[in-house]
């Protein structure tokens, strides 16, 4: 039997699981770690904090699969996107925290770029907006405001990475420093119809080329492990963005089908084979990119889907714990009129506000605990109505069915209510952690235990399909409710 070992490291929590060529999941280990935010707006992670974590639950992992390093195939690495690492060549040492994906800080730098009239320019080479969400504004900020970092970045001391790219360099003790074409495309430096760092880019972020990493399929050789760190070296074979990872993970290798995952953040990612330019403020980006042949996609990035529920618990301990809202939804049957525009980053796609900030909306005496809970939920399905409309928009078809995953599924309120809500089916795989799978799928491929995406295809199983119950005249009714509140915090309505 051979064994693939899996590496997920998300934004909440980072993950390693080990499956099976069958795709069995035969034994894992999960640790959340610590969210920094110093200031409004910002924030931050430990990348080597990040490391260490990383390391102990793959040794974890494999303890609890009772599986051995030297019974690997390979190991493949999904990570969550954009959060941005600068580190030491020769010591490995990060020179600041890792910037993370949801932060603001740049936001003024986007805005001054886009007034001085590059968002077409970037949009064409890129298929992503001038938004902070990115990398590229990330490291030059590192750049400009770490002491001294800029001339030793110029004199090739420092090295650039995303999560993926800095768990390599660890895990092959900085022999290799590599990404993949998916995390490359979210960095807002890379051309994604070349697929090559652009030297106007680069000149207009003022990243030096010296800190980029090689740019390499999404299933193939990225190096192997170093002996001491898991008792054997093992060949790092697969690696792409978590959101492209799940693509990979749900089959979406036709045209059209469509995953979204619910963590963190939510993200809806949409097949097209070709690139398709989006009308609707989504993004063209890179699906995976294999033997050299790029497959392209269109996504709708919600910056807080679970964030929010975490806030229900850690911010107003509403809840103990996320799989309590269940429970609460189901008594309280919806929102009753209230809604939680969950925009504490900012709103992402197809709103695109980074200075807008959330707002709880609708509340009267008879709103309570479960009330407030549901509307946390509720936004998760109404952000997902936003971007699936876009899509259908951009595309001039609607998707009929929704592939779903991520750690919010496991709710059935919720896939239910997305359901209606959406007015699709909505399918939860057997294997829910499909981020994970996608890279040892993935690492399958890049190692030939699988000979084609047919054969990954075929191993994907239903769990449960969700059916739209709700009439479409309450469907739109509650759907318009959410738009006007929207309204009431977004300055920037898309279309406006
Ligand atoms: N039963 C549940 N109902 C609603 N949200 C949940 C539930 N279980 C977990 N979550 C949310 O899912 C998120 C974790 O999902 P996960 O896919 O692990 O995120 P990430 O990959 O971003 O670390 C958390 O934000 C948590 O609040
Ligand atoms: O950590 P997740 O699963 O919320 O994913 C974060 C995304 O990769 C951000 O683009």
């Amino acid at each position: 039997m051979s064994y693939i070992l899996s590496i997920d490291q998300g934004t909440t929590s980072s993950r390693a699981i080990v499956f099976d060529s069958s795709g069995r999941a035969c034994g894992q280990a999960q640790k959340e770690f610590r969210q920094h935010f110093p200031h409004d707006g910002w924030v931050e992670h430990d990348a080597m904090e990040i490391w260490n974590d990383t390391l102990a639950l793959c040794q974890q992992a494999l303890r609890n699969a009772r599986v051995e390093a030297r019974q690997l195939a390979a190991i493949g690495i999904t990570n969550q996107r954009e959060t941005t690492v600068l580190w030491d060549r020769r010591t490995g040492d990060p020179l600041a925290k890792a910037i993370v994906w949801q932060d603001r800080r740049t936001a003024s730098a986007c805005q001054s770029l886009r007034d001085a009239g590059h968002e077409d320019m970037v949009r064409n080479k890129t298929g992503l907006l001038l938004d902070p969400y990115f990398s590229a504004t990330k490291l030059a900020w590192l750049l400009d405001n770490v002491p001294g970092a800029r001339p030793r970045a110029e004199s090739g001391e420092l090295a650039f990475g995303t999560i993926d790219c800095w768990l390599l360099w660890q895990l092959t003790r900085g022999k290799v420093h590599a990404t993949d074409a998916t995390n490359a495309s979210r960095t807002l430096l890379f051309n994604i119809h070349e697929q090559v760092w652009d030297t106007a880019l680069l000149e207009l972020f003022d990243i030096p080329a010296a800190v980029l990493p090689e740019v390499r399929d999404s299933a193939g050789e990225f190096g192997s492990t170093c002996p001491e760190l898991l008792g054997a070296a093992v060949p790092v074979a697969g690696i792409a963005g978590d959101q492209q990872a799940a693509l990979v993970g749900q089959a979406c290798f036709q045209p059209g089908m469509v995953k979204s995952t619910y963590g963190t953040g939510c993200f809806m990612v949409m097949n097209t084979g070709e690139a398709v330019e989006s009308h609707n403020r989504l993004l063209t980006t890179v699906g995976y990119r294999l033997n050299g042949k790029t497959t392209y996609a269109l996504e709708g990035s919600i910056f807080v889907a679970g964030a929010a529920i975490q806030w229900l618990r850690d911010g107003l301990n509403l809840i103990r714990d996320a799989s309590e809202t269940e429970a609460l939804a189901r008594r309280a049957g919806s929102a009753g009129g209230v809604y939680l525009v969950p925009a504490f980053t900012g709103l992402g796609a197809p709103w695109w506000d980074p200075h807008a900030r959330g707002a709880l909306l609708g509340l009267t005496r008879d709103t309570g605990i479960a009330e407030v809970v549901t509307a946390g939920l509720e936004a998760v399905c109404y952000q997902s109505r936003d971007l699936l409309d876009a899509m259908a928009a951009d595309c001039g078809t609607r998707p009929t069915t929704l592939r779903v995953d991520g750690g919010m599924v496991v709710n059935n309120w919720l896939s239910q209510t997305l359901a209606d809500v959406l007015g699709v089916c909505v399918d939860r795989p057997m294997v829910t952690e499909t981020t994970a799978l996608g890279a040892a799928y993935l690492a399958g491929l890049g190692v030939g235990l699988y000979d084609s995406l047919d054969a990954v295809a075929e191993q994907w199983r239903c769990e449960r399909e969700f059916t739209p119950l709700l009439e479409e005249g309450e469907r739109q009714r509650r759907y318009q409710g959410w738009r006007e509140a929207v309204a009431r915090v977004c300055q920037s309505p898309a279309g406006e």
